[in-house]
């Protein structure tokens, strides 16, 4: 099968050849490069955005949202998932306080240039987080920051987001971006020189920020604490865990390390494309000897 990749230049232009992207019939593909400098349309897909449904029903105005992830998944698991269908559960039905209405959402994967050392290269990360989304009908997913000539702040990359969406005119009323999170992001406001006070200000402050709790980790102590965070504790949204669930990139990249099973903690599209490309650690010789040996001794 003939297979025409259509990639940023900027980006990938030393990784086309290497590459094998997921391929919809799971036989062998063949890959061309296209060369063509993408849009923010490319790069920032509209298409998942659903209609108002709260304000459709109800007299009532409520707010409109996309929330966007910004985050590593190196590799996206199940939890990472799991957290934007808890924000729109709660931002639409369970906040006891001012409800939205959640349209879309976002997942913004960042640039390599970010440094983190788990971070694989950024199209892998892109390709695993499309095919870990091609199933939700409101999830979609931004190559907008791994395009860019290096790492873009969260503040920057939600003013885009925010400028697409406006420029894009798909409701009558606002649409706002607001930033989704687990709790360690939001303590990572601590960590000196990491944030800039100003994009603090903005974000927690302007934008708005829906966070997930972390096991461990007592968001209303953190923010009642917090000098700064705490005077903007209107626009924090705080999302119970329910359903504890505390998967963690971590966890799965040293199963893979060790060529262990990461089966229902990533969906199964994302486990093959990391077995297919051998990343983590994950060895296909290592996996058939396991497998050679078992027979063996059976
Ligand atoms: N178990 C979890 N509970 C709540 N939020 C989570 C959980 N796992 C990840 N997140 C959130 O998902 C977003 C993306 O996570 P990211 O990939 O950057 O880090 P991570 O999952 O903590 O990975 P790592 O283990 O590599 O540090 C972040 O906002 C993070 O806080
Ligand atoms: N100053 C900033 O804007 C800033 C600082 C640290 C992390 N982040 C973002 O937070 C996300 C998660 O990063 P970690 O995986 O390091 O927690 C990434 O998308 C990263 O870009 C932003």
């Amino acid at each position: 099968m003939l297979r025409i990749l259509l990639m940023d230049v900027n980006v990938l232009e030393s990784e086309l050849t290497t590459i094998k992207t997921p391929s919809d019939s799971g036989k062998s593909t063949e890959e061309i490069s296209v060369q063509k400098k993408p849009s923010d349309a490319d790069l920032i897909p509209i298409n998942k955005l659903t209609k108002s449904t709260l304000s459709d029903s109800n007299s009532q105005s409520y707010p409109l949202v996309v929330l966007v992830a910004c985050g590593s998944y190196s590799p996206i698991t199940h939890m990472h998932l799991r957290i934007f269908e808890q924000a729109k559960n709660y931002l639409m039905y369970e906040s006891p306080n001012q409800k939205f209405d959640v349209v879309g959402a976002l997942l913004s994967p960042v640039h390599d240039a970010y440094g983190k050392k788990s971070l694989i290269r950024d199209l892998h990360r892109i390709n695993m987080c499309k095919l870990a989304t091609e199933d939700s009908s409101w999830i979609a997913v931004s190559s907008w920051e791994i395009s860019q000539a290096g790492w873009t702040t969260t503040a920057e990359t939600l003013m885009k987001y925010q400028t697409v969406l406006n420029s894009a005119h798909l409701y009558t009323s606002d649409i706002r971006v607001m930033l989704l999170c687990g709790a360690d992001v939001v303590e990572s406001t601590k960590i000196p020189d990491l944030w800039r006070p100003d994009h603090i200000k903005l974000i927690f402050g302007t934008i708005g920020v829906v966070v997930i709790e972390r096991i461990g980790l007592d968001l209303q102590v953190l923010i009642e604490q917090d000098p700064v965070l705490s005077l903007y504790k209107q626009n924090i949204h705080i999302v119970p865990q329910t359903i504890i669930n505390n998967i963690s990139a971590t966890s799965v990249r040293n199963l893979l390390a060790n060529n262990l099973s990461v089966k229902y903690l990533l969906p199964d599209k994302v486990i093959k494309y990391i077995e297919d490309n051998e990343l983590y650690g994950y060895s296909k010789k290592v996996a058939e000897q396991r497998k050679q040996k078992y027979i063996t001794e059976c």
